[in-house]
């Protein structure tokens, strides 16, 4: 198929393949028309159950350390040899846990810190960790599976997403979003899957923010069930429970159930973070909101299960890549997009006409102010008034390829309107039943 680049600024790089796995998701079977496959589909996800090879080992957040030196060494700078034992041996003891080699976790401070250089004292190099890549090397770890970063320790809503994104993956946790980001820029892994939004909790507002803020594109989606469990250390009850633990995203979806249980609610970086907290602080006053994997993964146990406020919850994540994914017709297609507008009567309401116009279904509006110019002086020539209006980056899912015609039309529409315009990928629609 064609593929379709309405302008060289809606699709500012080449379409460039570089990885044997960019089509993973588009070849898996979308919305299945077999009952048997569907419901084996839901079954799979619900458990949660990622690969047995990732099972086997569990993976865990290393130091920032080891990516600043992949880092630094990335760009280009090749004379660690020198420091090799002495990164060596520190890293060995930074990570002394007796286990095997283990997929490091990204903290968004090494990537923050910047690259250092070999006078740079906190520089480790874990052993286990592959050779930095060039520009011309594909980041497939020495098995040949795709390495996919994602937010939260193991057991986190996200690490089964990035399975249920990429079967056979390996997935590499990060600390905070942004690292997950870095990481995917880094080349330090193929590619990244994030939280977007939650049908109880709504928009991930942080994830919006890094897409302009970074250049990658969404290249998939994944609609992912969510199964909420209480979970305390064995021989806790819940009426010992003072205080539970979680993600804020998943403390909102349970606030009815924890409201119900008169406990105080304390924000974790991540679900299964909190529950590997809680095991190792022994704490008996405390619960977690994780899902079931990371209560066996933390040895705790189950004191209910699916205490989301409504049954049905599901979180959206987007799987992000470097290059795009090549739009195709004839399946159901979402394309992204984030554009500005300038401040007038009927603006947007004039932006989503385009669509309109098309018959194009809009699935999602955002808006997110714009940091770099939150405030516009705004004549009213009416009045003779000026104001400071709010200065916004709107963001739209839109059902249709950008190799359709008609939604080429739209965006070179909205163009005329708009004064900045970015797509930020089109890619298959996840249609597998929920
Ligand atoms: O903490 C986790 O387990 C996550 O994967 C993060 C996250 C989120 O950010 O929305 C993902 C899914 C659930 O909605 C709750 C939390």
């Amino acid at each position: 198929m064609e593929a379709a680049c309405i302008s060289a600024e809606l699709c500012p790089s080449s379409f460039v393949f570089s990885s044997p796995f960019r089509d993973s998701f588009a070849e898996r079977p979308l919305g299945s028309s077999s009952k048997s496959a569907a419901t084996e589909w839901k079954l799979a996800r619900q458990r949660m159950t990622p690969p047995r090879a990732a099972t086997a080992v569990q993976p865990r957040q290393l130091s920032m350390e080891s990516i600043q030196a992949w880092q630094w060494r990335y760009q280009g700078n090749e004379d660690l040899d020198g420091r090799k034992d002495t990164l060596r041996s520190r890293s060995v003891a930074s990570t002394s846990g007796g286990e095997e080699a283990q997929p490091a976790s990204v903290s968004q401070d090494a990537l923050e810190k910047g690259a250092g250089g070999p006078e740079d004292q906190r520089l480790q190099t874990p052993a286990h960790l592959p050779k930095p890549l060039s520009t011309n090397q594909s980041n497939i770890n020495r098995t040949g599976q795709l390495r996919v970063a994602y937010q939260g320790a193991a057991g986190a809503y996200s690490e089964a997403a990035a399975y249920d994104a990429f079967p056979g993956c390996e997935a590499v946790p990060c600390e905070q979003f942004d690292a997950a980001f870095q990481a995917v820029e880094l080349w330090l892994v193929d590619r990244a899957v994030l939280p977007i939004e939650n049908s109880l909790g709504g928009s991930i507002h942080r994830n919006y923010d890094l897409l302009m803020r970074h250049r990658l594109y969404i290249v998939g989606e994944v609609n992912f069930p969510v199964n909420h469990c209480l979970l305390a250390l064995p021989g806790v009850r819940k009426e010992d429970l003072k205080r539970v633990l979680s993600h804020p995203q998943a403390l909102a979806q349970t606030e009815g159930y924890l409201s119900a249980l008169g406990v105080i609610r304390e924000a974790a970086a991540d679900t299964a973070g909190s529950a590997q907290l809680i095991a190792q602080e022994g704490w008996t006053d405390a619960g977690a909101i994780a899902s079931r994997r990371a209560g066996e993964i933390y040895g705790l146990d189950v004191l209910a299960e699916g205490v989301q406020d409504e049954a049905d919850n599901v979180t959206r994540f987007l799987m992000l890549a470097r290059d795009q994914h090549i739009p195709r017709l004839g399946v159901p297609y979402k394309t992204s997009i984030v554009f500005t507008l300038e401040e007038a009567p009927g603006a947007l309401f004039k932006a989503l006409a385009v669509f309109s116009l098309r018959d194009i279904n809009l699935t999602k509006i955002e808006s997110r102010p714009q940091r770099a110019k939150p405030l516009q002086v705004v004549q009213d020539l009416r009045n003779q008034t000026s104001t400071k209006a709010f200065q916004f980056l709107f963001y739209i899912d839109f059902m249709a390829s950008m190799a359709e015609e008609r939604a080429q039309n739209a965006l070179r529409h909205l163009q005329e309107i708009a004064p900045f315009l970015r797509v930020l990928g089109s890619y298959p629609m996840d249609t597998r039943p929920l």
